[in-house]
């Protein structure tokens, strides 16, 4: 049976069903046909790209409405609305971005649909809030299971919508998704609140918790479903009912989730998904005045957006933005380990993970040679179609952000500085049908001043920079020298050096010696520009309820 990993990036051992899709890739489908009842290995054999794009529509007609578009057959997707799926007047064009094509069509949702889900929202909430913990977490694990049974066909759904590689998805992003309903269904059981007595005066004083009410969820494009139930989890457990708005660039497996709510016993209302952009429909969200608490992931400028449009409900708001995260590496770093967890940290998900390094300090007398190895490590990262089984990336979201990411390599090379690989200096091969794709190696920059936009801004793709850097004091100042402060890894030997170092870096996260080790029950979120609020076991219940403190004197 599939074993959820902790660490998102282990391989499961996991069952894949006979008859199970396993690649939908390049019109080439791989059918998982049992070799061997006993190992569980999976052999594959091939079919023709017609007969497995048809057989790819079949399965997923079953979830998902179709519609004819000339040859092709579209996804069409529909809100999901007080336990229904509803259809919408209009719709948007959303693209697999491994070849360019249009294959889904995304409800372009507004305000009616948002005050449609405000009431399913309100009617729902009495009843969900009324029940028990230990009720909503059975929902919850009940979620949990329905995910991991699911995850071949979400792996496939996640791969194809962001174009990330169908490994990935199958590894982390969907595993991720299990493991936050399971993990919330759990801590929501072990949450204590406060006492205290004032005998002199013959009083008792004790807090508690209630939900808030309808919860505002806005998720990104980058870890679709990890991020939209890292959302819905710890809300819904809490008791409240949830309106939620996926990216409208990458909508599937959240309407896919939806297929499996009254499975798991969620009741009409409680879970509440309305797909659009975010100036129409998100903005729709965020200014309703019934939706107490906005919980937001994405961009800097958006969150500006919401705090001014929830400014006027005093609203209370979870904003978790970006970052432009340092990997420091001291002379005394094991570079066996730092140098492939460096090139992971830069690369993984294409660049796509706000987590992600995208400044390199390395002490001076390793420089030469860490810059050596690893621009050979990330030669070898390779770029594929995502359901190739050795590709380390798949493609970019969109041919927008493609360009915008190809734009700061380009500024970087005007500014004069080094491009060792990737963007513009190898070269990219890929099969004919993905040649339309949003794809971009893997680029690593040097010579590149602290003052470049490079070291500065978010570029949220496979870029890098490397510099060298002398003393401790030094490389503390310079990295803690941009507008943002989300994650930080400290490579060395030195354990009171990391320890040191990392306490004096402006950062919400700090790894030493790894990457992306996660603890949900600790607080996860950023300072300065990177955010505000915290998200994990106690940070997203207290986010998700409201405080009241009774005193009784008796
Ligand atoms: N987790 C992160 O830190 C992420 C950062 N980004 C950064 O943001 C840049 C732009 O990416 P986008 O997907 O456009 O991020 P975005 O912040 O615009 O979109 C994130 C979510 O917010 C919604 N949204 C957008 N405008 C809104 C508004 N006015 N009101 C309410 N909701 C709104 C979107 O529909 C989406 O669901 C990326 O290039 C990257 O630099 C993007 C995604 C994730
Ligand atoms: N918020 C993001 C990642 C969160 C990771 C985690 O909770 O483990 C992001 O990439 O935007």
């Amino acid at each position: 049976m599939l074993s959820l990993t902790h660490y998102p990036f282990l391989i499961m051992d996991q069952q894949l069903p006979s008859g199970t899709l396993l690649s939908l890739e390049s019109g080439i489908f791989w059918r998982a046909a049992r070799t061997n009842e006993d190992t569980d290995r999976v052999g594959v054999s091939e079919q023709s790209p017609e007969d497995s794009h048809r057989e790819l529509l079949h399965s997923l007609k079953s979830i998902l409405p179709t519609m004819a578009a000339g040859k092709k057959e579209l996804l069409m997707l529909e809100n999901f609305i007080g336990g229904k799926f509803l259809p919408c007047s209009s719709y948007i064009d959303s693209y697999d971005p491994s070849t360019g094509e249009v294959y889904c069509k995304v409800p372009n949702s507004g305000k009616e649909e948002i005050e449609a889900a405000v009431e399913a929202a309100r009617e729902a909430f009495p009843a969900w809030s009324s029940r028990s913990p230990q009720e909503r977490s059975m929902v919850l694990n009940r979620l949990a299971d329905l995910v991991e049974q699911s995850l071949e066909e979400l792996a496939q759904a996640e791969s194809k919508d962001q174009g990330k590689t169908l490994t990935l998805a199958r590894t982390m992003d969907i595993p991720r998704a299990a493991q936050n309903f399971r993990f919330f269904a759990s801590s929501i059981l072990h949450h204590t609140t406060e006492c205290t007595q004032m005998d002199h005066l013959s009083c008792m004083h004790y807090t508690v918790r209630t939900p808030v009410g309808i919860a505002g969820l806005i998720s990104p494009w980058n870890l679709p479903l990890y991020l939209l139930t890292w959302k819905i989890a710890p809300a819904i457990a809490a008791g409240n009912t949830v309106i939620a708005k996926p990216s409208e660039l990458t909508s599937v497996t959240a309407w896919m989730l939806c297929k499996l709510l009254d499975k798991a016993g969620v009741p009409p209302g409680v879970i509440n998904i309305v797909f659009g952009t975010g100036p129409r429909v998100g903005e729709a969200l965020v200014s309703h005045p019934e939706v107490p608490v906005i919980s937001f992931t994405g961009s800097q400028p958006t969150a500006e957006r919401i705090t001014q449009l929830s400014a006027p409900h005093c609203k209370k708001l979870s904003l978790e933005l970006g970052g432009k995260n340092p990997a420091i590496i001291f002379e005394d770093a094991n570079l066996e380990e730092c140098i492939p967890a460096t090139v992971r940290s830069s690369f993984a998900n294409q660049g796509e993970i706000c987590l992600c390094t995208s400044r390199i300090f390395v002490q001076r007398n390793i420089y030469s040679e860490f810059l050596k190895k690893f621009v050979e490590a990330t030669r070898k990262w390779k770029v594929g179609m995502p359901s190739d089984p050795s590709a380390s990336m798949g493609a970019l979201i969109s041919k927008a952000h493609l360009e915008k990411v190809r734009s700061y390599v380009m500024k970087a090379r005007a500014e004069g500085a080094q491009i060792l690989c990737g963007e513009g200096v190898d070269q990219l091969s890929l099969p004919l049908r993905n040649q339309a794709g949003y794809f971009m190696l893997p680029t690593v920059i040097t010579d590149v001043k602290d003052e470049s936009c490079c070291m500065k801004e978010e570029i949220f793709g496979p870029v890098t920079c490397v510099v060298p850097f002398d003393s401790e004091e030094e490389v503390i100042k310079r990295a803690n020298s941009v507008k943002y402060g989300l994650a930080a890894t400290v490579w060395s030997s030195n354990v009171s050096l990391t320890h040191r170092v990392a306490k004096k870096l402006q950062a919400g996260l700090v790894w030493t010696n790894c990457w992306l080790i996660r603890e949900l029950n600790l607080p996860f979120g950023g300072m300065k520009s990177s955010g505000i609020g915290r998200e994990g076991a106690k940070d997203s219940y207290d986010f998700f309820t409201e405080i009241k403190t009774i005193t009784v004197k008796h």
